[in-house]
This record gives C-alpha cells, sequence and structure tokens, in this order.
C-alpha cells in the first residue's frame, strides 16, 4: 500500500481515538463535575421544599397553640359556651388562618366542636369521613398528657394529604388539667403545594408515598433508609425526591422537586463546541496533513524517478564520471567508465581524492577544483596500475544528499592526444633520424637562451656537416645515405647531455645545442670528444664507412645573442673548417680559436712534458709560529716550458684533470718529493714533513691507497713524513666512500689535512666524521684578516672548531707580519706563505734549511 493511501485510514483512527479519548476526558473531567454540582443543587432544593412543607407544620402548630391554651376555650370545652363558637370560630377564623378544619374534643374524646372550611369556596363542609379514624380513642392525635405535649405532621386521608397540629386544651396561661384536644387541619392540595412552589420558587409536586414503583431508578433508591435521592431525566431536568412521612411514621407522600439542568446543559453545550471547534481544527489538520502527504509522495515518486533518470544516465554515460565533496575532492560516486579508464573499482575509488588522480601539480587538489570549476581542462591523470591517461576534465557543482558536490565529466583523450603528439612530433622533428628539426630546434635555442640570460651560462651551438656524405650518398645510394645519418643521429645522441639538443637541418647537416655551460674549455671538450666518437667506422649494409664531421661553434654571449645569428655564425665556422680541410673543428671568433689552438697546444705539450722532464716541484715551508721553526714544506708543482718558461700549476692541472693526465703527473710528484726527501736525508738535512697536494681524479682512484702505498715502498719513503691536501670539493661528493679511503691512508700512517678550507661546504657534520690532522685556511681569508671583520671572523672560527675537533691549523698565504700577528694571537700553530719564504726549487729549499736551522 502506497505511503498516501496508507496514511488516510491511519489518520482516521488516530482521530477517531482521539476524539474518543477527548470525549472521555472531557465526560469524566468536566460533564461530571458538573452533574455533581447539579445534583447537590438539586438535593438542596428537595430539602428546602421538605422544609417549606414541615415550616407549613409547624405554622399550623403554633396557631393551634393559640387557640388552645385560652381560658375561653379552656370553659368552652367544659360549658358548651355557644358564644365562644359564634364569636370565634367563624368562617373568617377559617379563611384567615387558611384552615380546613378545627375540632375541639374534650377529655372523653367527645367532638366539641369539629367543622371543615372549603377554603376555594368559603364555606363549611362536613367533616372528611376518613378523619374520624384519627380521632378514635387512643389515637396519637388525642394522646396528650402533658401540658406541652404537640402532636404535627401530615396525616393521609382519603380526601387527600392533610397538614394537622394537634395540642391539649389548657388555660391562657398554659395550666390543666388538660380539658381535651384541639386539632387543626390544612389540606395540602395542589393549590397549597403551588403555593409553596412560588414562594421557594421551585417547580414542586407531590407524589403519593406509594409511588416508588412507578419512580423507575427513583423508586428503586427511594426507602425508608435512603430518603432522598435525586434522579437526572435526561439532559434538560433533573428531579429530587424526597420520601415523607406522615405523623405515625408511615410513608405520607413523595416531594419531587424537577430542576432545569442547567449547568450540565451549558456544560454540555461548551464541550460540543469544544468538540466540535476541535473536530474542526483536527479535520483541518489532518486535511492539511493528507495534503503534504501527497504532495510529499508525489515528490517522492518524482524524486525515485530521477534518481533512476540520473543512475541510467550516469551508467549509461560513455565519459567518465566522478562524483566527489566540494571542499575536499574525496570522491563519492563513480561510474563505469571512469572505473574502466582508471582500473579501480567503484569501491577503491571511494574515499580517494581528486589529487591522488592526478600527476603533477594537479596533485593539490583545491586548485584543481578551482581550476576545474572555471575551464574544463586537460589533465594527466594516474591509473592504478601507474600509467597515464590523458583526460579532459570539466566540473560544476551540484547537490547531494543535502549538500554541495562535484560533478566531474573526464572525456578519455589518449587518441586525440596521441594523434595531436603526431602531429606534433611530425611537425617538429626530422621523419628519417626522429631527431628535432629546424623549427623544434629554434624553439629549443631560444628557450636555451632564456635560461642562459637568467642564469649567466654560455651556450654554444655546434653546426656540424658530414664531409664527403655526398659521395657516399651518390655511390652507394639514397637509403644507405639515409642509413648512414640514422646512425650518426644515434652516435650523436650518445655523446651529448640530456638536456642538450640534437637537430637535423637537412641533407647532413646537424646542429648540437649545448646548454648550461660554465666553462669554455667544456665546450672545447665536448666538441673534442664528439670528434672522437667518429674515429670508429658507421656499418651500414655490412659496409664500413668513415666519415669526419666539420664542426663550427658560436657562443652566446661572446658571439652574438640571438638564434638565427648563432647558426648563422655557427654556418660560418663550419665553412671555414671545410676551407681548411675538413674534420676539426672552429669556434666563430679568433679569440676562441687561439684559445682552443693553445689548449691543443698545452694538451699536446703536456703529455710530452713527463717525458721530456719538464715538471719540476718546488718547496714551500710551514713554519711553527710558536718556535718560528720550519717544522715541513708543501710541494708544488711547476712546468718547466721549452718556449714559455715556468707555468704554474693552476694553468694546467684543470687540463691534465681533464684529460687524466693528473694520474701520471700525481705518481711522478709523489716519488719525485720522496726520493729528493731521502736525498736530502742522505744530504745531511733532518727528515721533515713532506705534503703534497691530490686532485680529484687521483682521489677518485679505487686504488689509490695501494698505488701510495707501492711508491712509499719503492722509494722507501717514511709514511709518517707524507701529508697529503686534499679538498673538500671532492670528499663531499661521495662521503661514505672518501671516509673509508681516508681511513686506508690513515691506517698507512699517513699525515691528512684539508686545503682551502672554508671556500666549499664546510659542513661540520662531514669534517667530524674526516680522519683530518690539519686544517687549512685558504689564503683568500687571510688576504683580508685585517681589514675584513667578515673575514676575521670566519678565520676565528676556523680556528676554534679545528681545535675543538683536536686539529691542527695551517694559515696559507701569509704576507705580512700584522697576518701573521693576527694569526698567533688567535692560536693558529702553523703559517706557509710569501713572509717566510716562496716556493723554492729543491737546492734553493735545502739552502734556506740550513741557514734558517732546524730542530
Ligand atoms: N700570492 C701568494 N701565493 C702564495 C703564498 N704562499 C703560498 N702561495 C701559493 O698558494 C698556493 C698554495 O697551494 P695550494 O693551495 O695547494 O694550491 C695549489 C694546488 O692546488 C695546485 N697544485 C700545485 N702543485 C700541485 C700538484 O703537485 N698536484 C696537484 N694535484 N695540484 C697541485 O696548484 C695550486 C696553486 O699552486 P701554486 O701556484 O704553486 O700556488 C701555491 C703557492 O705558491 C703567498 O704568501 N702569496
Amino acid at each position: 500500500m502506497k505511503l498516501r493511501s496508507k496514511s488516510l485510514p491511519i489518520l482516521s483512527v488516530s482521530l477517531a481515538g482521539m476524539f474518543l479519548l477527548l470525549y472521555f476526558v472531557t465526560k469524566v473531567f468536566l460533564l461530571d463535575s458538573f452533574a455533581r454540582i447539579e445534583v447537590r443543587e438539586a438535593a438542596e432544593n428537595v430539602e428546602r421544599a421538605v422544609n417549606l412543607i414541615n415550616d407549613e407544620a409547624n405554622n399550623l402548630n403554633i396557631v393551634c397553640g393559640d387557640y388552645s391554651a385560652w381560658d375561653d376555650v379552656y370553659r368552652y370545652v367544659r360549658d358548651g359556651n355557644h358564644a365562644f363558637e359564634k364569636s370565634n370560630l367563624t368562617a373568617p377564623t377559617f379563611a384567615k388562618q387558611r384552615l380546613n378544619l378545627i375540632m375541639y374534643l374534650n377529655s372523653a374524646g367527645d367532638v366539641i366542636f369539629g367543622k371543615a372550611f372549603d377554603l376555594e369556596k368559603g364555606r363549611f363542609t362536613p367533616v372528611p369521613a376518613g378523619f374520624f379514624r384519627h380521632i378514635a380513642p387512643g389515637n396519637l392525635l388525642l394522646s396528650h398528657t402533658t401540658p406541652d405535649s404537640t402532636v404535627k405532621g401530615v396525616i393521609n386521608l382519603p380526601e387527600g394529604l392533610m397538614i394537622v397540629a394537634s395540642r391539649p386544651i389548657l388555660t391562657s396561661e398554659y395550666m390543666g388539667p388538660i380539658r381535651g384536644t384541639l386539632i387543626m387541619g390544612r389540606y395540602l392540595n395542589a393549590t397549597e403545594v403551588a403555593g409553596l412552589a412560588t414562594m421557594a420558587r421551585l417547580s414542586l409536586c407531590l407524589l403519593p408515598g406509594g409511588a416508588t414503583s412507578v419512580l423507575g431508578e427513583a423508586g428503586v433508591m427511594l426507602s425508608e433508609a435512603s430518603p432522598r435521592t435525586v434522579v437526572a431525566d435526561g439532559f434538560r431536568y433533573i428531579n429530587g425526591y424526597a420520601l415523607v412521612k406522615d405523623i405515625y411514621g408511615h410513608k405520607a407522600f413523595i416531594v419531587k422537586v424537577t430542576d432545569r439542568r442547567t449547568i450540565y446543559g451549558r456544560g454540555m453545550r461548551a464541550v460540543g463546541y469544544f468538540l466540535l471547534c476541535f473536530f474542526g481544527l483536527v479535520l483541518g489538520f489532518a486535511a492539511i496533513v493528507h495534503f503534504l502527504l501527497k504532495k510529499l509522495a508525489v515528490s517522492q515518486q518524482q524524486g525515485k524517478e530521477l534518481e533512476q533518470r540520473y543512475s541510467l544516465v550516469i551508467e549509461g554515460a560513455n565519459e567518465g564520471i566522478l562524483i566527489t565533496e566540494r571542499t575536499t575532492g574525496a570522491i563519492i560516486e563513480s561510474n563505469g567508465a571512469i572505473q574502466n579508464y582508471l582500473g579501480y573499482t567503484a569501491e577503491e575509488l571511494i574515499g580517494l581524492y581528486l589529487g591522488q588522480l592526478a600527476f603533477g601539480d594537479a596533485a593539490i587538489t583545491d586548485t584543481l577544483i578551482e581550476r576545474l570549476l572555471q575551464q574544463k581542462r586537460e589533465y594527466r591523470l594516474r591509473r592504478k596500475d601507474g600509467s597515464a591517461l590523458d583526460a579532459e576534465l570539466s566540473a560544476g557543482l551540484i547537490p547531494y544528499d543535502g549538500r554541495e558536490a562535484l560533478c566531474i565529466m573526464v572525456k578519455d583523450i589518449r587518441e586525440r592526444k596521441q594523434f595531436e603528439e603526431t602531429l606534433f612530433f611530425q611537425a617538429n622533428h626530422d621523419l628519417l633520424t626522429g631527431i628535432p628539426n629546424r623549427y623544434l630546434l629554434h624553439d629549443r635555442l631560444e628557450q636555451a637562451l632564456a635560461a642562459a640570460r637568467r642564469e649567466g651560462h654560455i651556450v654554444a651551438v655546434l653546426l656540424l656537416d658530414l664531409d664527403n656524405f655526398k659521395i657516399i650518398n651518390d655511390t652507394y645510394g639514397h637509403p644507405v645515405g639515409d642509413q648512414l645519418l640514422k646512425s650518426v643521429a644515434n652516435r650523436l645522441k650518445s655523446v651529448v647531455r640530456s638536456g642538450d639538443t640534437i637537430a637535423r637541418l637537412g641533407g647532413d647537416e646537424f646542429v648540437i645545442i649545448l646548454a648550461r655551460i660554465g666553462r669554455i674549455e667544456d665546450v672545447i671538450l665536448v666538441t673534442e670528444h664528439l670528434l672522437k666518437h667518429f674515429f670508429n667506422p658507421f656499418v651500414v649494409n655490412d659496409n664500413e664507412f668513415f666519415v669526419s664531421p666539420s664542426i663550427g661553434l658560436a657562443l652566446y654571449p661572446n658571439d652574438d645573442d640571438s638564434a638565427a645569428a648563432l647558426l648563422t655564425k655557427a654556418d660560418t665556422a663550419m665553412y671555414h673548417v671545410k676551407d681548411k680541410g675538413r674534420a676539426g673543428f672552429q669556434f666563430f671568433t679568433t679569440e676562441m680559436n687561439t684559445r682552443v689552438v693553445d689548449r691543443m697546444e698545452l694538451e699536446v705539450g703536456l703529455r710530452r712534458a713527463l717525458e721530456r722532464g719538464e715538471f719540476v716541484i718546488h718547496y714551500q715551508p710551514k713554519v711553527e709560529l710558536a718556535t718560528r721553526r720550519i717544522q715541513g714544506m708543501e710541494a708544488l708543482l711547476r712546468w718547466n716550458h721549452p718556449e714559455r718558461g715556468l707555468i704554474p700549476p693552476d694553468t694546467f692541472i684543470p687540463l691534465a684533470e681533464e684529460t687524466g693526465l693528473i694520474i701520471m703527473i700525481g705518481e711522478w710528484v709523489l716519488r719525485t718529493v720522496c726520493e729528493q726527501s731521502s736525498k736530502w736525508q742522505a744530504a745531511g738535512l733532518p727528515p721533515m714533513k713532506m705534503a703534497v697536494n691530490i686532485s680529484a681524479r687521483q682521489f677518485k682512484q679505487q686504488d689509490l691507497v695501494e698505488r701510495i702505498g707501492a711508491i712509499l715502498a719503492e722509494t722507501g719513503f717514511a709514511p709518517g713524513l707524507l701529508e697529503l691536501e686534499l679538498t673538500e670539493s671532492y670528499l663531499m661528493n661521495n662521503v661514505d666512500e672518501a671516509v673509508a679511503k681516508l681511513h686506508g691512508l690513515k691506517g698507512m700512517g699517513l699525515g691528512l689535512s684539508l686545503d682551502d678550507f672554508g671556500t666549499g661546504y664546510s659542513s661540520l657534520g662531514y669534517l667530524k666524521r674526516f680522519p683530518i690532522d690539519v686544517v687549512k685556511i685558504d689564503k683568500s681569508f687571510v688576504d683580508d684578516i685585517l681589514i675584513n671583520p667578515d673575514d676575521a671572523t670566519i678565520v676565528r672560527t676556523i680556528i676554534l672548531m679545528a681545535h675543538n675537533l683536536n686539529m691542527k691549523v695551517v694559515a696559507e698565504g701569509v704576507e705580512t707580519g700584522e697576518q701573521l700577528d693576527f694569526l698567533a694571537e688567535h692560536g693558529c700553530e702553523m703559517i706557509q706563505g710569501y713572509y717566510f719564504s716562496r716556493p723554492l726549487p729543491a737546492d734553493g729549499f735545502a739552502a734556506m734549511v740550513r741557514t734558517w736551522g732546524i730542530e
């Protein structure tokens, strides 16, 4: 049964129940109390009526008293004086006293005077025959024995009810002896009753004493034991009954007082109106409830239909649909399409946040929601298996379970994206080799230049043209030529960093963009590297082809700052290479080319320097501040170039590092200083600590410890005299490995010092882990120690920190006495610098030691 049809009987039954309950309550508590008031009033009225009749009897008794105690009467009863009779017992006496009967009897019971009187007709009538029964000898009416004796009440005569009073006849002084009895009577007839009723304002009537059987309920209730009763006569009247006895104690008559049920009637009406109003209200209420229920049922039905339609639409939609919380983006509902797209079940999706489904910056859910609400957007969604799904998302707000939710439409745009990507790729890439074409090259070059402008980097544009490619193409055919170009592209890709770009301009022309370059030397390095990769042949269809490239280079910012200009200049440089006989590279500017030539010459020279014995070592003393004595020295390499003279290490050490020559050079230095030290000792100089610089590339060697150990063993140099100077920069690269290596060296008995301290990371945490003996304060701090408070603070801090870590401090580059005083004042142990001595050749150093004196 539907709610609305169910509601009607339920409503009716409950209303009827309520109505009955209300009726019962009003009846019990209201109407019954009205009825009780009425019963009380009716009882009082009937009592009043009885009292009235009694009052009548009393009055009659008083009158009777007046006429019985009277000397004239006293004599009249004895003498039979008719004069008394004529003057006092006349018709007016009867009428005035409203008496129907006067009877004088003497002591023997003889009637002296006995007359009845019709008050309505105003004439005497015979004494009613029935009365004589009451004056028979011994009757109550005649039984006065004392002067104050009196009998009053009602007697039932066949002629009707009569109020009677009987008094003994006495003198006027109420003295006896009693000469007889005076009886007075007054009918209690309809006229009398009407008079009483009018006087008492009661609706009064008298019923025969034996009428109880016809009185119904009242008759049952009336008895001698319960002589009063009140019975309602329908809703309009209420009757009070009183059973009145005659002078003998027998039932004489019943007094019935009828009252209108005014209170009850009003109560009834009030309750009626109330119930009517209530009923009306309830009916109205019921009608409203019914109407509302009807509306509710209709809207429920509509809601259901809407829900069904909504479910059908959502489930049947080809596009994915997600319903999420408005603020958090937590998923509440999803459809089959989105579950398929993402590989989640409906249950798994519930509770996931939108941000968890999106890659990249979209992961910030609130931004994502606000963006979506503004316009449809493309996002890369994360599928359950981690793969990506390109989708177009649009969103709108919908009401959902009484709150605002987000409805997100998800359109799978993988095909479109792929198509776009293919189009983009085709438009921007060289179809043969798959590398960027001219258009993308321009774009990338612009980006690289923009970044370089911001960050102050160098960008190198390399234009590479294959030498003699045309001949190969013409000889072996285009397919082979194409294969060769592909192989060249692949090889180029393997050489450059991932951030660099390789593009094909067309034909056999390639462009390489080297972005984020710090030093021009790096450009040279990469270019050399590239050239080297062309030393090996390309294999196409089992044929080996040796192809050399001609590379023209242009640099931002040195040569120009626009993409087009740089390309043109690189092209020009490339033609210079071709002109010079191909297979090589050339910078656009002469200055760059000079640097390249210099570098190449230096490299060639460096390779030969070892063989030709052009390296020499100078030694710079380290002096202990407390004693002002030489405690040791630092070995510093110089290249004695046949044409350029003595070249400082800063010029060639980086090149030696890049080319890897430093390994051989470093070992030569180590061996040489050990041998030199042995020679000095043999020549009588005391054993002195020898500090040797170890470069990054040297330190990186896996077998560094073994190699040094071998040299020490070979030269017989005491490990305790050798100190290696290391720099923070490369120790920090791989801290764990560095710590292990340092412990290996330390284990051999070598001393370790940290060079250029303060210029690098100077991480205290790591420093603690390194087993370092000495910290060398970099010259750059010492230089300004007296003029720059920051530098002074740094130096003080380094000294304090080193001492706290149980390390000694050597200050480098001390040139003045003031610098020395400052360092001495702050507890620096050792000094190295021009103040004491420049680095000297071995002989010079030995001579200095001899003149200085050594402990
Ligand atoms: N202006 C001035 N300079 C002073 C003063 N006292 C010392 N110097 C210079 O400061 C440099 C100290 O050496 P370094 O910090 O290890 O710095 C060294 C070291 O890093 C590297 N180096 C030198 N020899 C070798 C070597 O045999 N192997 C390796 N790997 N590197 C070396 O070359 C750097 C430069 O060496 P040098 O040119 O010999 O320059 C030396 C030295 O001549 C001074 O009072 N005033």
